[in-house]
């Protein structure tokens, strides 16, 4: 990859630091120092208990950050920029458009680089920031982690008003005015853009002039941060149409419709609301379910519109999608999502999703796989959520949609989400947001199981305190011809520690 750094446009308030340090500081220096940007969880629930919600100081203060790096949110319109919300399938949708964006060349015959900002994470933290889909190394992302920190320590006192001086953003606020540096040190022709939380107040809205906005399926998520009702998610969500750049979305419950409706007017955006894209017909969209299609769709509208912009001669042809459409749609890799491993004795079934909604997905997903296989060994769950009161009410549906097949879960695993049961979290999972006093308790695993007996008395419940030891309890009930046929969902945590297991760890 090329490392290559043409200076930002520097405002005319920030000073470049000069260190030779950056070349000695590695990964997992950058990793430790990140981690110590996480809020502890005794400050979460400070702030929970008052109920403080973020608002919009979060936007104002990554403008500050991002003068103290050396830019201005006019310096972001040279990313090209696609900017997705939604409660499920925004990461789809990114990683679709990024698939698509990568396979055309610029105008010449070079390779496009495109840029993508996810989160969260899966099995390394790298993996937020990716250009042409691949996470950037080791190596770049130390270097670059360091320049901006670097850089927020000599310009500490720059736009004070809007962000404390000498202060650091935090986590998710960090990696997001870091991938901004990457991306423009890097040239990228276009960056694809996953809001975290929201979209209002979420650190990514500090884009002025998206190429496109995409806001896919709304639902109940995150209620402490967006409020309880889809309503109001959806008015958190419509934060990033911007006045100037179309937007779009798919079919939504009417309550949300209505509100996107009514937010778009107000900003004078005009809104586009898809119904799933007829040349989709001709591609092999995974898996081959609704709710895919409606992301597909949504991500085709978006690639367009960059498209459009990048290549004015780029013309979208109504009857048929381009090759590199179909290969894009056909090819892409998002890890974690609907995702099967086969092994000696067990097939995993491996899907991040931690809704009600998409639980209920991930559940008729893994009966599907089940049912186009004869016989088949016990069907084992693991699962695992973390600091979330709400997630016991997750088990109904996932419980509900496998039992009405007429055979559920004979053995339900609940885990924590330490992912080793020697060494606990790898470093790129250190979080210090949830109770230490809850993990080791296993206090939340501890009511998941009492509502599961009462859902299904019939299953083996277990409660186990590790990933690890909780995959190779799944493996230990292989027995006889027929692999055991496992589900791990309800965390992306989960997911990414599990898939970290399964496989070797640095296989991004
Ligand atoms: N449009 C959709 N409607 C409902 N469920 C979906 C949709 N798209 C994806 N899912 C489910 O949600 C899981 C996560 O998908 P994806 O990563 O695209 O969502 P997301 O919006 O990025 O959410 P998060 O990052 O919070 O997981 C998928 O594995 C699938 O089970």
């Amino acid at each position: 990859m090329a490392t290559t750094t043409p200076s930002p446009t520097r405002s005319a308030t920030t000073r470049t630091t000069r260190t030779t340090r950056t070349t000695t500081r590695t990964y997992n220096d950058a990793i430790d120092a990140l981690n110590s940007l996480q809020t502890p969880y005794a400050a979460i629930e400070a702030r929970r208990r008052a109920g403080i919600r973020p608002d919009a100081t979060s936007v104002r203060e990554m403008r500050a950050y991002l003068a103290r790096i050396g830019y201005t949110p006019r310096d972001l319109d040279r990313l090209n920029i696609v900017h997705v919300a939604g409660t499920k399938g925004k990461g789809s949708t990114c990683a679709f458009v990024d698939s698509v964006l990568s396979r055309y060349q610029r105008r010449g015959g070079s390779p496009r680089r495109v840029g993508l900002f996810t989160s969260p994470h899966l099995i390394a933290v790298r993996e937020r920031i990716r250009i042409n889909s691949a996470p950037i190394s080791e190596e770049l992302f130390a270097k670059y982690f360091f320049d901006v920190w670097d850089r927020l320590e000599a310009n500490a006192d720059v736009a004070a008003d809007d962000a404390a001086p000498g202060s650091k953003p935090i986590y998710a606020r960090y990696l997001t005015l870091m991938s901004f540096h990457v991306f423009l040190s890097e040239g990228v022709d276009a960056a694809v853009y996953e809001t975290g939380i929201g979209g209002e107040y979420d650190a990514t809205n500090v884009v002025e002039h998206p190429v496109a906005s995409g806001i896919s399926t709304l639902g109940i998520d995150h209620v402490f941060v967006l409020g309880d009702t889809v309503d109001k998610i959806a008015w958190h969500k419509a934060g990033i149409m911007k006045p100037g750049s179309p937007a779009f979305t798919v079919e939504q419950v009417p309550r949300a419709a209505e509100v996107l409706k009514a937010r778009a007017a107000e900003k004078g955006v005009g809104l586009r609301v898809l119904d799933i894209d007829p040349r989709l017909a001709a591609v092999k969209i995974r898996p081959d379910a609704t709710f895919q299609k409606k992301n597909a769709t949504l991500a085709v509208a978006l690639a367009e519109t960059a498209l459009r912009r990048l290549d004015p001669s780029f013309s979208p042809d109504p009857d048929a999608l381009p090759r590199e459409f179909v290969d894009g749609l056909e090819q892409v890799v998002w890890r974690g999502r609907c995702e099967v491993k086969v092994e000696d004795h067990v097939i995993w079934h491996v899907d991040g999703a931690h809704t009600v909604d998409s639980l209920k997905m991930a559940a008729r997903w893994f009966v599907g796989e089940c049912a186009g296989r004869a016989g088949g060994g016990p069907r084992v769950l693991i699962f695992n959520q973390q600091g979330r009161a709400e997630a016991v009410d997750f088990l109904d549906g996932l419980c509900n949609t496998v039992k009405d097949t007429g055979r559920g879960f004979e053995h339900v695993i609940f885990c924590t989400n330490v992912t080793y049961a020697a060494t606990g979290y790898k470093r790129d999972f250190v979080n210090h947001q949830h109770n230490p006093a809850d993990i080791e308790k296993m206090t939340q695993q501890r009511v998941f199981a009492d509502r599961w007996k009462k859902l299904d008395p019939s299953a083996n419940v277990m409660l186990i305190p590790t990933i690890e030891e909780a995959i190779n309890a799944a493996r230990g009930l292989a027995s006889g011809e027929h692999k055991v046929q496992a589900l791990i969902t309800g965390s992306l945590h989960l997911v990414g520690g599990a898939l970290g297991i399964l496989e070797s760890a640095d296989a991004l």
